[in-house]
């Protein structure tokens, strides 16, 4: 019985109470909270622990021990960086039907595909009968674009995968590097500044810098309009406040807020829209934010439309050409879903990229790395002898074997999406086990992308050498970027994009710790960022 029913039901009997048998009932508000406190707390008892620890079709599943009887594994997830305990959980827990089981807030059941077995059904074969959560739907969707093809499904998402295909060719993908390495430049033109005005070797915290490029990117490549993200930064201050008004209005979407434990508990607890009454300083900062992406994603469309005015014809393959071009948004409400389609990219392709970029800087810094970094660096400069070159071609950043294993190896080893989530939107199996509407199944590239089984017993290790030796043990070992009908339309966009940055500023600077064995926490969020930034010594090494 849902909450909406019980109230609804212990309002009519309420009243008829109070008319009927006043002596015993005299007033129909105390009846009414009498009763639906009975009710609510009988529906509590039964949801977070008689049905998941007596009932559950998922009990005989593989679960970890040392759950709280009310709480679940909740304070292992919460206390870990996201990711942590599940592959801790894979690697303990036999697992031979590939599932095994965990239980969040209030023993709010999670089942983790971890074969490729049921990684395949997930992704691919009932891709669209493992639909995304409302949770999601209403939290980030108002970010990334209800309407867009994130959180379209079914026919819908079909549909649109088909129209946005031209923009992610390979033809046209090809056709970027000249953008990505134009943006690179710029941003090693910018470190170039500061490192050069300082007297000792400056620490820098690249975190910022690298939105701003990414979103330049996804802005010159994505729609063919200039943020100038990167040009607005004064004084080498790119800190939060800086960069331009989407820049901002992303870093506060995007930061960790210090209130995400109480909010995720309220969300269990109270409706959302009354959450989002509430004069909570959190909602209030990305309820603005959002407001600032809705009206730039709007700006965008019509700078482009009057371009295409003007041209008198639609030229270019960037995706926001190749939707105005398919005419499928000329209708009632084409606007607001193209608008949300932006969201979707503007998000979904920028914030990834950099977070990727922070990693990579992170892990070629440590002691233990240097020398990859000083391989990458010799690659690119054989490569490019005549000093950092003016424009680069798709060819000469695909001959970097070197780059391709270091990139692929930060990717595996740090997805920027650690976990994403499903919903059974109809009863169906994952290999033998049944799996009834409404289950949550949880997957999670942070664990299948380290795990000893399928990457060997040095799985947790960076070792971009791996690379040469071939790609894991099944198609379901690197989950960065997903699999199948849902997985990122982006991703040789990403690749490229991450090379072409990555070779410019290995290329040109040395990155060295700021603080040795500085600890690195992370905690939730959209995408697995260090909280505060990691701060590098940065150096040019002369000769480029
Ligand atoms: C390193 C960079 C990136 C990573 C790690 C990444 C990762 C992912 C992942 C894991 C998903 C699936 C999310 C889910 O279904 O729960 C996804 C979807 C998506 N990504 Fe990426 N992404 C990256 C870059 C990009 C870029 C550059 C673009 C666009 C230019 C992009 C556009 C999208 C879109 C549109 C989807 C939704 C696809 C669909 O549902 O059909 N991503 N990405």
């Amino acid at each position: 019985m849902s909450k909406r029913l019980i109230l609804a039901s212990t309002t009519v009997a309420s009243l008829l109470l109070a008319r009927h048998d006043p002596a015993h009932f005299p007033s129909s508000t105390w009846t009414f909270l009498g009763i639906s406190t009975l009710l609510l707390t009988g529906l509590f008892v039964y949801n977070a622990v008689i049905f998941p620890l007596m009932l559950s079709p998922f009990r005989h599943l593989p679960t970890p021990k040392g759950a709280n009887w009310l709480l679940g594994h909740f304070l292992d997830i919460h206390r870990s960086a996201t990711g942590v305990p599940q592959l801790r959980w894979m690697e303990e827990l036999p697992n031979n039907n590939g599932l095994i089981r965990y239980r969040g807030l209030f023993n709010g059941e999670r089942i983790v595909p971890t074969s490729a077995k049921t990684l395949s059904e997930v992704l691919h074969q009932k891709s669209y009968s493992f639909i995304k959560p409302d949770f999601m739907r209403n939290g980030i969707g108002r970010i990334l674009g209800l309407q867009g093809i994130l959180f379209s499904e079914g026919d819908e998402h079909r549909h649109q995968r088909k129209l946005l295909l031209p923009a992610f060719s390979h033809s046209q993908i090809k056709n970027l590097v000249p953008t990505f390495w134009d943006v690179s430049l710029e941003l090693t033109e910018k470190i170039s500044e500061i490192v050069s005005a300082s007297v000792e070797t400056p620490v820098i915290d690249m975190s910022h810098w690298f939105s701003l490029a990414t979103l330049d990117i996804i802005g010159l490549a994505g729609f063919g309009y200039q943020f100038n993200a990167l040009a607005s930064v004064k004084n080498g201050d790119a800190t939060s406040e800086s960069g331009s008004e989407l820049a901002q209005a992303y870093n506060t979407i995007f930061k960790t807020p210090a209130v995400a434990l109480a909010m995720h508990i309220a969300r269990l607890v109270f409706p959302r829209w009354f959450l989002r009454l509430l004069p909570i300083k959190r909602t209030q900062e990305v309820k603005e934010a959002s407001k600032v992406v809705k009206r730039v994603s709007l700006e965008i469309i019509d700078a482009k439309k009057l371009e295409i005015a003007e041209k008198k014809a639609v030229t270019d393959r960037d995706i926001l050409s190749v939707m105005l071009k398919s005419g499928q948004y000329d209708g009632p409400g084409g606007v607001e879903i193209m608008r949300d389609q932006m969201m979707t990219f503007l998000a979904a392709g920028h914030e990834t990229t950099a977070t990727a970029m922070i990693w990579a800087l992170y892990v070629l810094s440590l002691k233990e790395n240097i020398h990859i970094q000083n391989r990458l660096r010799e690659e690119i400069r054989d490569a490019f002898p005549h000093g950092i070159p003016e424009k680069v071609s798709y060819e000469q950043i695909e001959s970097l074997k070197y780059l391709r294993n270091v990139t692929s190896e930060v990717l595996r080893i740090y997805p920027p999406v650690t976990l994403t989530a499903r919903y059974a939107a109809e009863d169906t199996t994952l290999g033998d086990q049944f799996i009834p509407k409404g289950a949550h199944i949880v997957i999670v590239p942070y664990a299948i992308n380290r795990s000893k089984e399928l990457w060997g017993e040095d799985a947790d290790q960076f070792r971009p050498d791996r690379w040469n030796e071939g790609q894991g043990e099944s198609n379901y070992a690197f989950l960065t970027f997903l699999a199948g009908p849902r997985g990122c339309i982006g991703n040789v966009f990403a690749k490229l994009e991450f090379k072409c940055l990555l070779a410019a500023m290995i290329g040109k600077f040395a990155f060295v710790e700021a603080e040795e064995g500085r600890e690195i926490v992370v905690r939730g969020g959209i995408t697995a960022k260090p909280i505060g930034g990691i701060p590098l010594k940065v150096s040019i090494v002369e000769g480029w």
